[in-house]
């Protein structure tokens, strides 16, 4: 299953500078980690913003649940999910074409 996650981290502005360091590198540990295993599929940074947009793929809403709440910065995240099914334009274009072109 694929879902769009839009992640808005916000950390103290009092955090000291080395845990603020500490958490960023431990992010992009587990996010690495994420990749390589399939799951975290696509990220970005909404334009003008110091947010995150994800496709992740999950086997179970459980899976999802724990996969989020292991990354560092969760403590400081608010989240919204939005599961995504395939879209009928996506299912013509297959049939007629082929695979989608990748991104
Ligand atoms: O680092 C962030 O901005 C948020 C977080 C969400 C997924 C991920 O890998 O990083």
């Amino acid at each position: 299953m694929l879902f769009l996650i839009h992640f808005e981290v916000t950390v103290p502005a009092d955090t000291p500078t080395e845990l603020k360091e500490q958490l960023r590198q431990g992010e992009h540990a587990r996010a690495f980690e994420f990749i390589e295993a399939g799951k975290l599929r696509r990220i970005w940074r909404p334009v003008g913003t110091a947010d995150t947009c994800c496709i992740w793929e999950a086997d179970s809403l459980e899976e999802l649940h724990a996969a989020v709440r292991s990354l560092p910065l969760y403590p400081y995240m608010k989240l919204s999910v939005t599961p995504l099914v395939e879209h009928p334009v996506a299912v013509a274009w297959k049939k007629e074409h082929g695979p989608m072109p990748a991104f």
